[in-house]
């Protein structure tokens, strides 16, 4: 691979930001690719996964590089460097690579990975976390996630068949393969820009992680029904949830975001999903006013987001372990207050992209040991680890309002 000076300078001035100033790795990427409309499509991808590289590994580099926080301008090119050298890239002859010790960034790479937190570049509060609640499984689980995520679509149905999106995107030299166990999603055997397809601007389909398509189904919706979707965000299982649906019935979006509900109404309308409503919850009452009408809830709780490091790896360092301390106690109380919408008959899926118990399970029993889970009978709970599927990190859980 040839590196090209003005694609270089991009990736260290994006990574300059990401570090410095707090802003998100994917924000910042966006930024910066906007910047030269002579980019083809390989530079953008080389822009992007590299930087995304770096940010993944930050603290093995940084160590490897003998430098630390907060890296000053011109000590970023020796974080490149060691990005290139360990990817086996030769350096161009640059002033800023000149003097590169290649022999030492390998040996300390070597030496380094060893001790399990540097090695796999996380905290070492997160690392201390992952042991205490995945015991020896963090080993292979946090290796997995520190692993570039796949591309999988989820075929919107409302429009199209797997199938027949499959051969629209071959027509746009986009290659997919269907994947056997989950019913609507293909991956892409290549990286892509998807959303650049007009396939994409019909509405035949979401970019939605294998894992993550695994929620909608979970909740067992048939056409017709009330369908509430607590935690919406910008829609992605909303729209799903839709699709199973038919366009039939009546899915209820909330979120105490008016911003995401906007673009989930803009997702919608390009997917051609008319069953939608969306309220911002603004006060109690609005939740209140559901109170026993919803055959379906989905609480899609906020979380870690720890299974999902594979496509947010800057999350590693925007952590911190007061947030998920903080975060789950807005899960417990959402799980008691939400879980009131549904009626006497009816079924909600309690689900985070955590692979943290304390999120997951203990949240479930411990909401079925409260006053308000009294009348919930547990059915079933699917724990999804990124080094199994290959996908994020998920858990999703099935509870059923008795009927008296
Ligand atoms: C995991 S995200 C949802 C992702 C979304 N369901 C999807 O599939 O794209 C959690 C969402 O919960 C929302 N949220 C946070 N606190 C909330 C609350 N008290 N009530 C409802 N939603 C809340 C956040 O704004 C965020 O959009």
């Amino acid at each position: 691979m040839r590196l090209h000076r003005n694609l270089v300078l991009a990736v260290m001035d994006a990574l300059y930001h990401i570090f410095n100033d707090d802003v998100y790795a994917d924000k910042q990427i966006a930024q910066t690719l906007k910047r030269d409309k002579r980019w083809g499509s390989h530079d953008r991808g080389f822009i992007a996964e590299t930087t995304y590289d770096i940010v993944r590994w930050k603290r093995l580099y940084a160590e490897i590089a003998e430098i630390s926080e907060p890296f000053k301008r011109d000590e970023l090119p020796r974080l490149f460097a060691v990005w290139a050298t360990l990817k086996g890239i030769s350096l161009p002859d640059w002033g800023v690579f000149e003097g590169t010790p290649t022999r030492r960034i390998k040996g300390r790479f070597d030496e380094l990975k060893k001790t399990r937190a540097i090695g796999q570049s996380i905290p070492d509060w997160l690392d201390e976390l992952g042991q205490k609640e995945l015991g020896a499984m963090w080993d292979v689980e946090i290796a997995a996630l520190n692993q570039q995520a796949p591309v999988v679509l989820r075929a919107n149905t409302l429009k199209t068949t797997p199938a027949k999106l499959r051969q629209r995107l071959l027509d746009e030299q986009i290659v997919t393969k269907l994947l056997k166990e989950y019913p609507d999603a293909l991956e892409l055997e290549e990286r892509k820009n998807v959303f650049a397809t007009s396939v994409f601007k019909e509405g035949l389909f979401e970019v939605q992680d294998a894992s993550s398509q695994e929620v909608a189904r979970m909740l067992d919706v048939q056409p017709g029904m009330r369908v509430v979707d607590a935690c919406a965000g910008a829609g992605g299982k909303t729209l799903h949830l839709a699709a199973l649906m038919e366009n039939k019935g009546n899915v209820v979006a909330m979120d105490i975001y008016q911003n995401k509900l906007n673009e989930l109404k803009r997702r919608a309308r390009r997917a051609g999903a008319h069953n939608i409503e969306t309220r911002l919850i603004d006060s109690t009452k609005t939740v209140k006013k559901l109170h026993s009408k919803a055959d379906r809830l989905l609480i899609d709780a906020p979380c870690s987001g720890l299974g999902v490091l594979k496509r947010n790896p800057d999350a590693k360092w925007k952590l911190q372990p007061e947030f998920i301390e903080n975060i789950k106690k807005t899960q417990a109380q959402l799980l008691r207050d939400y879980a009131k919408m549904v009626k006497p008959g009816g079924k909600m899926v309690y689900a985070t992209c955590s692979v943290l118990s304390s999120e997951n399970e203990q949240q479930v029993s411990a909401f079925l040991d409260s006053q308000e889970g009294a009348g919930f009978v547990f059915d079933k709970e699917k724990k999804i680890y990124a080094h199994q599927s290959g996908y994020d990190g998920f858990y999703m859980a099935l509870l059923e309002r008795a009927n008296t």
